[in-house]
């Protein structure tokens, strides 16, 4: 298989993000950390851009072992000066110097003639190659570029010095054919193209860094560059972690491999989004979030009976740790039984039944749900389903602006019996929380209350949240009402309840145990 070099520029174009700016020591972590992902070459910066970056390069030539690290510069003496003294004292110093070909680049931004451009180009490589083993030369927006200059200028820098020819797409405006129909006219045009490595260096503006590098790698490119995340100017670079998951998962059709080692990808992105600042998005390919992440029922039960059906790219391949089915309003039963018995709940047929409709019913309005979320689901089927609890039977509450607000309740208690207490309280939630306390014989300390729509309109239901304090355990309770007073006194009582149930199954436990 054919080996392809990777060379990463996260350290020089991925710091050209807008907004990123990395210090010397995050710049040695990353790097670092590349190294052990297993890149070939690392750009470390730009050394003549500040003092900054030639000391974050110097430091890196110098602690980094196992792959080369480069600079870059401009075809000018002053800044392979610079990249020379920030790279001598590396394992493997290279040079990475480059010269824009394309007609607007060099009538406008340049203001040289293309003669002069190729007549800059020699001098740079030339001049270089007094200090460097290794060069590689990049023609700048190439793929804006006439092809006979561009053919004309790689031959005379191939015969200047030149062993890397890098074939940037600057501003992303290629597409995967036209890329690869670029290095099969340079194989065919350029005298001496066989003595050195033809390079990819794609940008994102249109969507296709990723698939362009791989028309290249398809094209006889030998190394591509890219960035972690695919950070970089403008829209980025291409993502390095996908071309390198995409040639292992598609060894049989590109017939190529890396040295990267896929396990190292995680750890490398989660490092470069800190550093950077920079958010993956969940839906990025290989490191996003939701990469591994199933939600719908007809996937989940696919994956749950074999993952291949849905996955081509095991998550442990990548140091993910595992898939993730996430339960929401397209999940099914064979996800939501899974998750239950992850939990650790065991629950009948009939339980698990009624559990999932309610679990449906309020997945119209929830999107996605937490594990905690379904262990109270459950916990609430277990609470209504018991005989162990308390249950309101009735409340009433008189409240005025210059009276004291009354509560009146009545419960059921665990034993069947009605309960009756009235108490009173600052407000009305406090005078049914009083009463409540008289009714169930606990003393009980409210930590948190939360009351909230649920739904628009003047007819939703309130729903109330809260945390309580019962003889030294903490538990919450949720309730549901048309009305206010009533949801309030629905949650404390939940929360009371909950208690008793979890205090009853590890009597059961216990018992079970012995
Ligand atoms: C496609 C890419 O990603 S290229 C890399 C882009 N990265 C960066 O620019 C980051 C680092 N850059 C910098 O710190 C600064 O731009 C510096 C230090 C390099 C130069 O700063 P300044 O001297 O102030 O020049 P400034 O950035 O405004 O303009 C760039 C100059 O370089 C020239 N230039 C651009 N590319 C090249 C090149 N490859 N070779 C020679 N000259 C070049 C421009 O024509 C312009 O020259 P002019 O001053 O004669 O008009
Ligand atoms: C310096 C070159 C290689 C570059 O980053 C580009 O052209 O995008
Ligand atoms: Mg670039």
């Amino acid at each position: 298989m054919r080996k392809i070099n990777l060379f990463d520029t996260t350290l020089r174009d991925g710091e050209q993000s807008a907004g990123v700016n990395l210090n010397a020591k995050e710049k040695l972590q990353i790097a670092l950390q590349l190294e052990r992902l297993g890149v070939d070459i690392m750009e470390a910066g730009f050394p003549a851009s500040s003092k900054g970056d030639f000391l974050a390069v110097q430091e890196i030539a110098r602690k980094i072992k196992n792959c080369s690290v480069t600079g870059l510069a401009r075809s000018v003496k002053t800044d392979i000066d610079a990249a020379w003294d920030a790279l001598k004292d590396g394992a493997n110093p290279r040079l990475h110097v480059f010269l824009a070909t394309s007609p607007i680049h060099m009538q406008y931004k340049l203001k040289q003639s293309p003669e002069q451009v190729i007549e800059t180009a020699v001098e740079s490589v030339k001049y270089a190659s007094k200090y460097f083993p290794l060069i590689q030369w990049s023609a700048e927006d190439a793929c804006r570029s006439e092809l006979p200059f561009l053919a004309k200028i790689v031959e005379e820098v191939i015969a200047a010095g030149a062993n890397v020819i890098n074939i940037p797409d600057t501003v992303g405006y290629i597409n995967p054919k036209e890329y690869g129909e670029i290095f099969q006219y340079l194989k065919s045009n350029v005298k001496g193209i066989d003595n050195v490595i033809l390079s990819a260096h794609c940008h994102d503006d249109l969507g296709m860094a990723v698939a362009n590098s791989l028309a290249a790698i398809e094209n006889g490119a030998g190394q591509i560059e890219g960035t972690i995340n695919g950070i970089g100017e403008r829209a980025g670079n291409a993502s390095l972690e996908e071309i390198g998951v995409a040639l292992h998962i598609r060894s049989d059709y590109f017939g190529a491999k890396t040295n990267m080692k896929l396990d190292e990808i995680k750890k490398t992105s989660d490092l470069v989004s800190k550093l950077t600042g920079m958010m993956i998005p969940p839906n990025k390919a290989v490191v996003g979030k939701n990469a591994f992440a199933h939600e719908s029922g007809i996937h989940q039960d696919g994956v749950l009976k074999e993952k291949t059906t849905y996955e081509i790219i095991s998550p442990e391949l990548v140091g993910v740790g595992s898939n993730s089915m996430v339960l929401g309003k397209h999940s099914g039963r064979h996800a939501f039984k899974s998750k239950l018995s992850e939990l650790g709940f065991s629950v009948t047929e009939e339980e698990s039944h009624k559990i999932f409709k309610t679990f449906k019913t309020l997945s119209e309005k929830k999107k996605e749900f937490t594990d905690e979320d379904i262990a109270a689901l459950v916990i609430e089927e277990k609470v209504e389903r018991s005989e162990d609890m308390f249950e309101l039977v009735s409340l009433q509450v008189q409240y005025g602006t210059s009276q004291v607000p009354t509560a009146t309740v009545t419960l059921k208690n665990q034993e069947q019996q009605l309960v009756q207490e009235a108490a009173t309280g600052g407000g009305s939630v406090e005078a049914i929380y009083n009463t409540l306390e008289r009714c169930t014989g606990f003393t009980i300390k409210l930590q948190d209350y939360r009351i909230q729509s649920n739904s628009s309109g003047r007819d939703a239901f309130a729903q109330v949240f809260v945390r309580v304090m019962v003889g030294g355990v903490e538990s919450s309770g949720r309730g549901m009402a048309q009305d206010v007073l009533e949801a309030s006194a629905k949650a404390y009582l939940n929360a009371v309840n909950r208690i008793l149930i979890l205090n009853a199954q590890a009597e059961e436990s216990l018992k079970a145990t012995v």
